[in-house]
């Protein structure tokens, strides 16, 4: 049994003294420990080595004691188990060499044995799960069909991602059959990681606001529809789409334990789509880490008095920026921990 599951009650909807609180990205860059790290080994080598992805997710907690940890990997480790080349660039981010822009090019894509191509991620986790000692709860994730067929098609990151969009919309067929084999992938791969230990998956549907509310029906909800159909049994699974309140009414109807919220989205607005009975999670903005603590620290309180401390988990509205001063972003974990009405 966890010893502090106030994140797992928080996902079933019980009652609470306060909320949960984590942060996306809350293993990364604005951690010395994890800069440390950093500058020793590249980025797949982190993911790849189950001591290093552990003790990664673990820094966090360590240093300030969020309610939950998440595993550090990253969304593109399933294109890369699918046999498409993904390098991460220092000072650039994500590059695919060879993009998926025809039914040629999705001929030479695979739904991999996950158990096979993606053990070092069940490795990491076990190895997390023991570094925890049952302390707090562990997130696993991946990132929506839509989200990575953005880099499979794009080829590195976008503020448009309109050659994944001319795919979709030129060639849906063979759109759709990416989208399809990165769903049947991330099926299995969310199963597998839910078997080797993680209490909670959380999908990241980062671009799905890119989408119009019609094509986001097509090109990513149906899909992310399909995960939370085939995980809802196994473990809870919260949807974080990034610019889609459009979709927070469709969302609360289809299973998924919590909802993801950004900072455009007001309290008030998503309980109001969500109809005030699922779980909301979120929506600092980001780069409000950057006022001063004691301003941070009322903020936080404000926003749990606005969403209401049941049906609620602390985050951000996306993730945690490399330039936020470690303090601030104690501020922000230690308001919530000391919150009481
Ligand atoms: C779109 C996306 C990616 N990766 C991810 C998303 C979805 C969430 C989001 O929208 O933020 C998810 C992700 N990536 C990483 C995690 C670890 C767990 C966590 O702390 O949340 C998670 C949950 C580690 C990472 N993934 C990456 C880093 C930084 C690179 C490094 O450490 O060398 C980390 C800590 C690299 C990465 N990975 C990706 C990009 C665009 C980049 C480069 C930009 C950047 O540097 O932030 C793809």
């Amino acid at each position: 049994m966890i010893k502090n599951d106030l994140f797992l009650r928080a996902l079933k909807g019980e009652t609470v003294d306060r909320p949960p609180v984590w942060m996306m990205r809350q293993a990364g860059r604005y951690l010395p420990e994890f800069m440390e790290i950093r500058e020793k080994y590249d980025f797949f080598k982190r993911c790849r080595t189950p001591e290093l992805a552990s003790e990664i997710t673990v820094q966090p907690i360590r240093r300030y004691g969020m309610d939950a940890a998440i595993l550090f990997s990253d969304i593109l480790v399933i294109p890369q188990a699918m046999n498409i080349e993904v390098q991460m660039k220092p000072n650039f981010g994500p590059y695919l060499p060879n993009p998926i822009r025809s039914q040629k090019d999705l001929d030479t894509v695979i739904v991999p044995d996950v158990d096979v191509a993606l053990d070092y991620v069940m490795q990491a986790i076990k190895a997390t799960k023991e570094k925890l000692n049952d302390e707090v709860p562990l997130i696993g994730f991946a990132g929506s069909p839509w989200t990575i067929l953005c880099y499979c098609v794009q080829g590195q990151g976008s503020k448009t991602f309109d050659k994944a969009k001319e795919l979709c919309f030129t060639q849906p067929v063979v759109a759709h059959g990416l989208l399809q084999k990165i769903t049947d992938t991330t099926i299995a791969y969310l199963k597998a990681k839910v078997k080797a230990g993680v209490d909670a998956v959380q999908v990241f549907d980062s671009w799905g606001g890119m989408l119009s509310p019609v094509d986001y029906q097509e090109f990513s909800w149906k899909y992310i529809q399909q995960i939370i159909d085939a995980l809802k049994e196994e473990a809870p699974v919260i949807v974080f789409g990034k610019g889609c309140w459009f979709a927070l009414g469709d969302m609360a109807k289809s299973g998924a334990a919590a909802l993801g919220v950004d900072w455009t989205c007001s309290a008030r607005n998503a309980r109001y789509l969500t109809g005030g009975t699922i779980t909301l999670q979120g929506n600092f903005d980001p780069a409000r880490l950057l006022s001063p603590p004691s301003e941070i620290k009322k903020m936080v309180t404000q926003m749990i008095k606005e969403f209401g401390k049941d049906k609620y988990i602390v985050n951000l509205g996306h993730g945690i920026l490399p330039n936020i001063p470690v303090e601030n972003a104690k501020a922000f974990i230690d308001a919530v921990k000391t919150y009481s009405e």
